[in-house]
């Protein structure tokens, strides 16, 4: 039996969600909260007359099986037909046009194993079980490519995916999704395009992920084609974030993308950060696109916001490397308000974050929108537990919180 288990950490943008889209820097720190994948293969006294491949998204609680044989010829009609364009998947930016032609093959092929409710019922779980089917026919493409090894490939007999991360509210799940699946697929079949990393020693002494900056490299690539598949043109922060870890100043920039770590806010301060899940649902997608139709129709009111915002990112990342005194977090909270009244103007906060922004400001507290907005959560740097009274009026709005756990780990190959 082979059996190969990854998780990756939820990821909150402390500054600069949406501007980075458009190429600003964002800061963002990755928190303890994890997406899990095994993938297994059984023995045949386990899998018995059985040979079909399961999916089983427990947050969904939904599972789907797909007749082995059937799925695998699917996949490989599906590359022969396509695999000279498969390379432009790997592209900085993947290509379009191949990834939707490939999509909407994949999609057709999935809702036609599911039962008919179920497709309706479950859009987003209909999403991720596609996109582990993309993950797939990635590896037949790099099976395909050794002389010889193409019909040896093997599918899984069960693939298991549950989060600790609230889902859809701003908290990077795909993103930690992707990090999760392409790393358990990459190490299941041993796909690594190189050995240097057999050779290669962890970078960091407490790097605990049993996986090399090189293979940390080749997960955050598979990774960001997923994150295409689920926002259609992704910064790639949640996903790099997720990967790699810690706390990150991020830009994705047609020179290519630059990142810088080691924020340092929780050492040496008591603060903390509050998440406030609005519960209100939104999807991440929608959000991306209406910014984007706002850069493109109104150009010149939207880029002052958008440096304004890459200037908010930078001030933070300084703040952020400096000994934390007793100005720093009023400074901080500065740069909140005003990063959330540029998110206001790029129009994506709504009557729920409105609402939680009130109560913080009642007991003096300054919060922003976290990730795609129009719901989802909001957060707040908070020196010590939120007051009682605070927590209670939360609550009473129907609003849950809890202190994000800071994580220096990204992806980890657990077993
Ligand atoms: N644990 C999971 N199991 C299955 N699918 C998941 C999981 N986590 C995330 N996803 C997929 O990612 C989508 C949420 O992505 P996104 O809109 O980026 O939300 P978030 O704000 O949480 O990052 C879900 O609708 C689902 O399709
Ligand atoms: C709005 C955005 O900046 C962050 C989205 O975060 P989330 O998927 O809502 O967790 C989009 C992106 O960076 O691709």
């Amino acid at each position: 039996m082979l059996t190969r288990t990854c998780s990756s950490p939820g990821k909150v943008i402390l500054f600069g969600e949406h501007s980075v889209v458009h190429e600003k820097s964002a800061v963002v720190t990755s928190i303890d909260l994890r997406t899990t994948v095994t993938i297994r293969s059984l023995t045949h006294h386990d899998r018995g007359d059985s040979d079909k491949m399961k999916i089983e998204l427990r947050d969904f609680s939904t599972s789907v099986s797909f007749e082995k044989q059937e799925l695998f010829l699917f996949l490989r009609t599906l590359l022969r037909s396509h695999k000279s364009k498969m390379m432009q998947l790997f592209f900085d930016r993947p290509d379009a046009g191949i990834l939707d032609t490939l999509m909407e093959s994949i999609r057709t092929f999935v809702s036609s194993n599911l039962h008919k409710d179920e497709v309706s019922a479950h859009y987003n779980a209909t999403n991720s079980i596609s996109c582990i089917l993309l993950f797939l026919l990635l590896a037949v493409y790099r099976f395909d490519d050794c002389p010889g090894t193409g019909l040896d490939f093997c599918l899984p007999d069960e693939i298991v995916i549950s989060s600790r991360i609230p889902i859809g509210c701003g908290l990077g799940t795909s993103g930690a999704f992707c990090c999760s699946v392409s790393g358990c697929i990459l190490s299941f079949y041993d796909l690594w395009s190189s050995d240097e990393h057999k050779s290669e020693t962890q970078t960091k002494e407490d790097d605990n992920s049993k996986l090399s900056q090189t293979q940390k490299i080749e997960i955050n690539k598979w990774a960001f084609i997923g994150e295409c598949v689920f926002h259609a043109r992704p910064s790639g922060v949640d996903n790099f974030v997720s990967c790699f870890g810690n706390i990150v100043k991020y830009r994705q920039a047609p020179t290519g993308l630059t990142a810088e770590f080691g924020g340092k806010i929780f050492e040496g301060s008591d603060i903390k950060l509050l998440v406030v899940n609005t519960g209100k649902p939104r999807q991440t997608r929608e959000m991306v696109e209406k910014v984007r139709s706002f850069v493109e129709t109104e150009n010149e009111a939207a880029l002052p916001i958008l440096s304004e915002m890459d200037e908010i990112s930078n001030r933070a990342w300084d703040l952020l490397q400096g000994t934390f005194g007793s100005d720093t977090k009023g400074k901080l909270d500065a740069l909140v308000v005003q990063n959330q009244s540029c998110l206001e103007k790029l129009g994506v906060s709504s009557p729920e974050i409105r609402s939680v922004l009130s109560i913080l400001e009642e007991f003096r507290h300054c919060g922003k929108l976290t990730g795609g907005g129009g719901g989802g959560c909001v957060i707040c740097f908070m020196e010590g537990d939120p007051a009682p009274e605070l927590s209670a009026t939360l609550h009473e709005h129907g609003f849950t919180w809890f202190i994000a756990p800071f994580t220096p780990f990204g992806t980890i190959l657990e077993s």
